[in-house]
C-alpha cells in the first residue's frame, strides 16, 4: 500500500548530504517516509549515516539538498524559531543521553517541563509522577543517577524523553549495553509508549531480533540511500541477499566483511597474482 502525506510524520525527499563541502557523502537521493503512530526501525552497516539521520530530522544538520517535512513542514527551510517550536513535539534519545548527575531522577524529569511552560510545581508533580510511572520508576524519584542501574538510567532518560508529549520520538540504539532482561523491559517500553501516548518511534539499531518484535515498518539503509523497506514479514519473506544478510546478522554477504585490499596471498607473499579476486 502506498501511503499518503496524512499517513506520514515525516517525509524525507531526494536528500544529499555531506558532513562538510568535498568531505564524504552520507546521503545522494535519500528518500523515506515515517508513518504516524507507528514505530518504525531504521538498520544499516555502521557509519552509514543513521544518528546522522535522526539529527537531520531534529534540524540539528542541514542537507545541501532536499526536503525533510515534518508534519508537513520542511525541516531545513524554517527560521530558528519555527524550528525551536517544531523541536517541542520531536524528542531524541541518544545512547550517550546521560541524566544530569547532580539532580535527582525526579528533577531530572521535571527539568524540561520548568525549561518550557510556566506551569505551577503541583501540576509538573502530577507530569513528572505520570512519566515516571509509565517507565516503572516513580519510586526511584529521590535517587540520583549515580544510585541507578544502566537499565534504569536508560529508562529515566526515556521519561525525561516524554516529559513534554512529544509526537515523535527518536531512539539512537537504545539497546546497546543492556543485558537480556533490561532489553527486554527497553523493547516492551517503546512498544507501550508508542501505544499508550499515541507516539511515532523511530529506532536506530543494530539489534536486529529485538527491533523486528515491535517494529512496523523496518528501513535499511546502505550505499547512501534506502534499499529495502516493509514490514518485519515483508523483509522476512524477501528474496534480496542484501536483506537477508542484515536480518540473519551475517557478516558477509552484498555488504563485504573485508574492507578493499589485495588478495591475501598477493600481500602475504608478494606474488601478484597469488589469490584470485580483489575485495574479499
Ligand atoms: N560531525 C561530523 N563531521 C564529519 N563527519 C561526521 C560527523 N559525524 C559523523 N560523521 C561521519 O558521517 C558518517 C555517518 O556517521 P553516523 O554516526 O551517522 O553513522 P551511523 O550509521 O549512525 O553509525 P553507527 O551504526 O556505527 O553508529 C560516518 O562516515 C562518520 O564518520
Amino acid at each position: 500500500m502506498t501511503s499518503t502525506l496524512a499517513d506520514d510524520l515525516v517525509v524525507i525527499d531526494k536528500l544529499n548530504f555531506a558532513h562538510s563541502y568535498g568531505a564524504h557523502q552520507v546521503y545522494q537521493g535519500l528518500s523515506l517516509t515515517i508513518p504516524r503512530g507507528k514505530i518504525t526501525a531504521v538498520m544499516g552497516p555502521s557509519g552509514i549515516g543513521k544518528t546522522t539521520l535522526l539529527r537531520l530530522m531534529g534540524g540539528q544538520l542541514k542537507p545541501q539538498q532536499g526536503e525533510i517535512r515534518f508534519a508537513g513542514q520542511n525541516i531545513p527551510a524554517l527560521s530558528r524559531s519555527a524550528l525551536y517550536e517544531a523541536r517541542k513535539r520531536m524528542s531524541m534519545l541518544f545512547q550517550s543521553g546521560a541524566l544530569f548527575t547532580d539532580m535527582s531522577v525526579y528533577d531530572n524529569i521535571a527539568f524540561p517541563i520548568r525549561e518550557h511552560s510556566n506551569l505551577p510545581e503541583e501540576i509538573i508533580e502530577t507530569i513528572v509522577l505520570m512519566k515516571l510511572e509509565a517507565v516503572g520508576l516513580r519510586g526511584a524519584r529521590h535517587l540520583m543517577p549515580a544510585q541507578l542501574s544502566g537499565g534504569m538510567a536508560r529508562r529515566a532518560a526515556l521519561a525525561r524523553a516524554i516529559a513534554l508529549d512529544p509526537e515523535l520520538i527518536m531512539y539512537d540504539e537504545p539497546f546497546a549495553g543492556q543485558d537480556p532482561i533490561s532489553m527486554g523491559v527497553i523493547v516492551k517500553l517503546i512498544k507501550s509508549l508508542n501505544t499508550s501516548l499515541g507516539l511515532t518511534s523511530v529506532v536506530v539499531t543494530h539489534d536486529v531480533a529485538e527491533v523486528l518484535t515491535i517494529a512496523d515498518k523496518v528501513i535499511i539503509i546502505a550505499n547512501k540511500k534506502v534499499v529495502a523497506e516493509g514490514s518485519p514479514a515483508e523483509l522476512q519473506a524477501s528474496a534480496d541477499p542484501l536483506v537477508h544478510q542484515f536480518l540473519a546478522g551475517e557478516a558477509d554477504g552484498p555488504v563485504p566483511f573485508h574492507y578493499q585490499a589485495p588478495s591475501f596471498g598477493e600481500e602475504i607473499l608478494g606474488v601478484a597474482d597469488a589469490g584470485g579476486a580483489h575485495a574479499r
